[in-house]
Order: C-alpha cells, then sequence, then structure tokens
C-alpha cells in the first residue's frame, strides 16, 4: 500500500478490462450455486488477483456518505489535515501529502492519504480526525460493515482454497483493519505525470476499494500490460494482497495495481480497507496446500508487524519478493 515506485511518465489512455464480478447472493443459496460462485472466485483469484462484488449488503448511501466526509476532510486547511502528519509508519492515525516534484511547474500535490487504524473500532475511534463534524460517524459506518464483509468473504475465499470456510476464523474476526484513504487532485495541463498512487501490491489478505470516480488500473498478468478499470458505482472491487499470496502459497497471486489522476473530474477520492490477521499473527502457508514433493513451501511466515518494520527500513524491494523461500 505504502510501496511506490517513480513513475515519469504521463500514463496514455488504456484499454478498458472487463472486471470479473461475484455476486454475492449466489454465496446464500443452495449448494450447487454456492460451489459454482465458489469455483468462479478461486478461476478470478488465481487468474487476476481481484474481483468486483454486487449484492454485497453495504447500502449505495454508506459508501456515498463516507466518501463525501473523506472528501470534505482533504478540502480542510492545510493545517487541520497535518495535525496528523508524520513519516512514522507505526502511527495508527497518519496523514502524508505527495508532490511531483518532477513536475516542470516544480510540483503539485499528486495525492494525499490519512491511514488510520479501524478494528476494534471503539479502540480506536476516538483518535481519528473529529472534523469535518460527521467524519467518525460515516467512516465508521462503512469500515464496520466492511469488516463484517470480508468476514464473510473470508470463509468463501478459504473454501475456494479447498480449506474449511472457518479456517483462521478466529484470527481473522480478532484482526487489524487499516483504512486508507485517498485524494487524488486532478492533474493540470502541464503535469507530466499522471500517476497518483504507483505500481504496487498490498500487505493485506484482502483489501476492498470504493470510488467516487474511475482511475485505478491493474497490471494483467496475463499479456502483463497495464489496464484500466471502468467506474464501479457501488460495487466494491477487491484485491488478493501479499498475506493471501502467503497463505494460499502463491495459489493466488497479489494484483500489482496503481491510480492515474484525472484531468476532467475534479479530485478523486478511494477508501481502502485493508484486513490482515492480528498485528503480531505470523501468517503462514496453509499445511492443506504444501505438499512437500509437488508443492514445497514458497514462502516464509509472515505478520503485519513485520510489514511495517519492511515498510520503516525504506528496503527497495517489494515485500512480497522479501518472503518468497
Ligand atoms: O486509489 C486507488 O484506487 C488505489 C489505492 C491503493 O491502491 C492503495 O491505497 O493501496
Ligand atoms: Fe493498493
Amino acid at each position: 500500500m505504502e510501496e511506490e515506485e517513480k513513475n515519469l511518465t504521463k500514463v496514455s489512455s488504456l484499454v478498458p478490462l472487463e472486471v470479473p464480478i461475484v455476486d454475492l447472493n449466489h454465496l446464500t443459496q443452495n449448494s450447487q450455486i454456492r460451489s459454482i460462485i465458489i469455483d468462479k472466485l478461486r478461476n478470478v483469484c488465481q487468474e487476476m488477483g481481484f474481483f468486483q462484488i454486487i449484492n454485497h449488503g453495504i447500502r449505495s448511501d454508506v459508501i456515498e456518505e463516507a466518501l463525501g466526509s473523506s472528501e470534505k476532510f482533504f478540502d480542510l486547511p492545510t493545517e487541520d489535515k497535518n495535525v496528523f502528519s508524520s513519516e512514522d509508519v507505526h502511527k495508527p492515525v497518519r496523514f502524508m501529502s505527495f508532490r511531483n516534484n518532477d513536475d516542470v511547474d516544480g510540483g503539485e500535490i499528486s495525492r494525499e492519504f490519512i491511514k488510520i487504524y479501524a478494528h476494534p473500532i471503539q479502540r480506536w475511534i476516538d483518535s481519528w480526525p473529529h472534523k469535518p463534524a460527521d467524519y467518525r460517524e460515516k467512516l465508521g459506518k462503512y469500515a464496520t460493515q466492511v469488516r463484517l464483509l470480508n468476514m464473510n468473504m473470508m470463509g468463501a475465499i478459504m473454501e475456494s482454497l479447498g480449506l474449511c470456510p472457518n479456517h483462521l476464523r478466529e484470527s481473522i474476526e480478532q484482526g487489524m483493519q487499516i483504512i486508507a484513504v485517498n485524494a487524488y487532485p486532478q492533474c493540470s495541463s502541464s503535469t507530466i505525470s499522471s500517476v497518483g498512487i504507483s505500481s504496487h501490491t498490498d500487505h493485506s489478505i484482502l483489501s476492498f476499494l470504493v470510488e467516487n470516480t474511475s482511475g485505478l488500473e491493474v497490471l494483467d498478468s496475463r499479456d502483463n500490460s497495464w489496464k484500466s478499470l471502468l467506474e464501479t458505482k457501488n460495487g466494491l472491487i477487491v484485491l488478493v494482497g501479499n498475506h493471501l499470496e502467503l497463505l494460499s502459497n502463491g495459489l493466488y497471486k497479489s494484483v500489482v495495481h496503481r491510480a492515474v489522476r484525472s484531468s476532467q473530474s475534479g479530485t478523486r477520492v478511494s477508501i481502502g480497507s485493508f484486513h490482515s490477521l492480528p498485528m503480531d499473527e505470523m501468517v503462514e502457508p496453509a499445511v492443506e496446500l504444501v505438499d512437500r514433493e509437488n508443492c514445497p513451501k514458497r514462502y516464509r511466515a509472515s505478520s503485519l508487524s513485520d510489514y511495517i518494520k519492511y515498510l520503516s527500513s525504506k528496503e527497495v524491494k517489494p515485500y512480497i519478493e522479501s518472503l518468497k523461500i
């Protein structure tokens, strides 16, 4: 989520990719329909590493209000946002602003983000911004609902890996949820780079993304080319993260993605919700997916706190590469 590489070229319009859609209503229907959808999940996680979910149970007004209040946060005067500004990646609430230093005009803001710990919400919410006045309520409501959605999704994901749906259930229930809200100001005509967040994979088991307008791009592993995603109104995008790649012993691959700024539609805001096991709990390849002869263990165990330490070490190698045996 925070590992970035420099990308100086302006991104051209790409071929839009049809996003695989998973209808969560099908998970609660008879076992035949459920098994069809579990097979689909396995295929999309193996081939693409991301998909869109519909009928996910989070009302559109909850998503819109969380995005709307987030927009208001980024519109606050800089000093209000800077209260949370820190280079310390261990901080549970942290605001950062990035500039395009390579631009001819001396560098406009290309992205601002606020990262906040969100589970258990009672523990963290008092440290969240209290401006705008509805921020805690609106973002808190969305955070709570997306966490429950993650619990349901994880049962289906475990099943799709051939594991028991309750595999790691308690750890997932007590797991960490980090919300990262990004704002990408519209780029001016003199901007050289329209990349808002450059190529990376997420550290999480699963990440959920909502946005007020399109801008997400993924590296399609089938032909190794960047594809843009069309706007996904109220349909959440789910991304496979590093810790799911690890847990699945490489069966599922974390998807490489980035986001671009618009030159027309104003500031783009996205809310990412990143779900992991508890901070110090190790994720390991599931024993059921390791077979010494045909499929040896491909990753070493790691925890969320290991990831955060890795991030603070300023290592250039992507975190997931450091875990490969
Ligand atoms: O803004 C987006 O669509 C992507 C954000 C993202 O990838 C991240 O915060 O890790
Ligand atoms: Fe990401």
